[in-house]
This record gives C-alpha cells, structure tokens and sequence, in this order.
C-alpha cells in the first residue's frame, strides 16, 4: 500500500537510496534566536528498531521530532529518512511516516471512523482502500464499538489509540510518537504498549519519546538520553543500566530535614551514594547487604527500600538531576 501512497503524493522523481537505516542523523541542529533547542546530535535507526528518545522537559526530544516529521526546518547538519532529505522531498518522506504528535489533534466536530476516514482522504487515498483500512484500524484500536461515537465522549487513553489509529492510515513504515502515553492512567498505558508492541511486531519502526523511564524500558530496543539539546548516551536499556549503575538501589528515607545531612553517616556503604531532597540512594550490586549495612550502623530510616536499577538512575548519574523534576 506503502507504494500506491507514495505515488499519489509524490511530485518528483525520487532517487533510488540504499541505506541500512531508515533514519540516520548527523549534527542535527535547531536554533530558535539565540537558543540552541537541539545542539548537533547524531543517530541512526535501523528497520524495525524500536528507538526512544529518553529526557526530561525542554531536552529538545520533541524539536527534534519535528524535524525528522518535516514540521520544523533544521538549522544545521543532515537529516535522511528513508535514504531522503526531508527538506527537499518533503511530500515523499511524510508518505513513509505515521505521526502522533503530543497533544492529540482529533477532529472534535467528527465521529470516530469519520476522524479516520477525512485523513485517508487528505492523503488522497481513494474511498476503496480506506474504508476497510479504517475498519482494520479501528479494530486494532480497539475501538470498533465506538466506530459512530463522538471524539468528546472518548476518554483519554480512546482518544490516543484513535490518533495512533489515524496515524497509520497509510500504512507507514516509521511512526513517530511524542509523549505516547502522558496524562493517561496505568491501565491506558498498558493497553497502549501492547498496541504499540504488536505494531513493533508488525515490523514498523517506532521512533518515541519519553520522559517516563519505564515507558522507555519497555517498549525501546536501543534510546539516546537526551539533556538540553545534546545526547549524554546511548544503547539499549539494559546495557545503559549495566554501564552506568549498579545492580540494585537502595532508597532510605529519613525525613526531609535529615536526607540531606545523614550522608556523612552512610559513607563507605555501597559504591556511591546520591542525596536528594526526599531521600538518600545508596548504589551497591547487593542492596540487602547494603541495607544490613545501613541499620549496622544503628541508622533508622523511616522508609527503605531495595530495588533494581533504572534509567532513572543512569540520567541522575550522567546529569545530576531526576528524569521528573
Ligand atoms: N518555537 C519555539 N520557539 C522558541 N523556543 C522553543 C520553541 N519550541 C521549543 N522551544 C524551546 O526549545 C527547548 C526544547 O523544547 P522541546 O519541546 O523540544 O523539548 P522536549 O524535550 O520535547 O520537552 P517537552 O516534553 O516539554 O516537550 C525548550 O527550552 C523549549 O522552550
């Protein structure tokens, strides 16, 4: 189908690429005035790879999803999608590209199928195709019950899985999804990772971002932590853990006024130590042990807690500060 989009929207001859990447990035920058937003980050995507982009607010995750969706112009380095520059053949990439942006843009005035069906036909897609792909779609968001509902009654997680639903309508081989899951409750987030999972499994390429670390445990084969504009590291989930934490976490609690005092107290327990305003992580391979070490030492915090390493605690390493301030 992918072909017969493309056909309708492209307008020029398009160059025959080989690249073992479908995205591949180099220096990509975005200045607004003054302000670097992105400052010369560089990656690649492989076919079928499920990449994130993993930081907090403002680390320039969505800017540079714009650019790879064409809606923002770089300022600076290279960009190919599909072995295609986006400035040039701006029509032919976005034909490749499912987009679900942060903030859902359904059609209110619109019924559910409707919404699907009016952005088949912005891409010009004819009438026979669309409506069993919207018939398709539906079921895989498991909205076909809500075919004839109004947008205003969906609830939140409905709404994101129908924009996830309009985003596939031609089929495309990368989805780009900023933020998939913010605002909505676990069991929305659940249901929407399984979906986005059997997308994975359908072989479609799913760029995301995320501030949630464990959005991006689950659903990202290999991600890039991003902090203001530059990326602090790279690799897949597990090998980031391995790489710059330890095993397991200790997190004492002893009360706001002490956290930041007890330090002294606890040095040479584990490997290293962080101090935050709401509570002490003592990084050691053996929490338990670390833990006994703590109480040996007649320490009594309010709270304890042994668990396993996060990327949590790989941002705090490399920056200094929490995913979720
Ligand atoms: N149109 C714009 N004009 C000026 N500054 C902008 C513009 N768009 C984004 N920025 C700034 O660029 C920086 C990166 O923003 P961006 O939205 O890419 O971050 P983000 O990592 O996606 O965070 P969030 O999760 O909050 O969207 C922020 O400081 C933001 O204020």
């Amino acid at each position: 189908m992918l072909s017969q989009v493309s056909q309708i929207t492209s307008s020029k001859t398009v160059p025959e690429t080989r690249s073992d990447f479908v995205i591949s990035a180099r220096n990509l920058t975005k200045s607004y005035g003054d302000f670097t937003a992105v400052n010369g980050i560089s990656f690649d995507v492989p076919p079928g790879e499920s990449f994130g982009l993993l930081g907090p607010n403002g680390a320039g995750k969505s800017t540079t999803m714009k650019m790879i969706g064409g809606v923002a112009q770089r300022s600076g380095g290279d960009l190919s999608i599909m072995g295609l520059d986006p400035n040039t053949y701006g029509p032919e990439v976005r034909a490749h590209l499912g987009v679900v942006p942060q903030q859902d843009n359904l059609d209110e005035d619109l019924r559910v199928r409707d919404n699907l069906l009016a952005y088949g036909r912005y891409f010009g897609l004819p009438k026979s195709y669309l409506q069993p792909k919207a018939d398709e779609l539906l079921e895989f968001a498991q909205l076909t019950d809500k075919a004839k509902a109004r947008v205003d009654s969906l609830s939140g997680g409905m709404k994101r899985r129908l924009t996830i639903a309009r985003s596939l309508i031609n089929d495309p081989k990368i989805l780009l999804l900023d933020e998939p899951t913010t605002g909505l409750d676990p069991q929305a987030r659940h249901i929407l990772w399984d979906r986005l999972f059997r997308l994975k499994e359908a072989g479609v390429t799913l760029i995301l971002t995320t501030h949630y670390m464990d959005e991006a445990e689950q659903l990202c084969d290999r991600l890039i932590v991003v902090d203001k504009g530059a990326i602090m590291t790279e690799g897949s989930p597990s090998a980031l853990i391995r790489e710059h934490s330890t095993r397991e976490v200790v997190e004492l609690r002893f009360g706001s006024e002490r956290n930041t005092t007890v330090a002294a107290e606890l040095e040479g327990i584990g490997e290293r130590m962080e101090t935050l305003p709401d509570r002490v992580l003592i990084y050691a391979d053996d929490g338990e042990a670390a833990l006994e070490a703590v109480t040996g030492r007649g320490l009594r915090p309010i709270t304890s807690l042994v668990r396993r390493s996060s990327l949590e605690d790989v941002f705090l390493r490399l920056t200094g500060r929490s995913l979720v301030d």
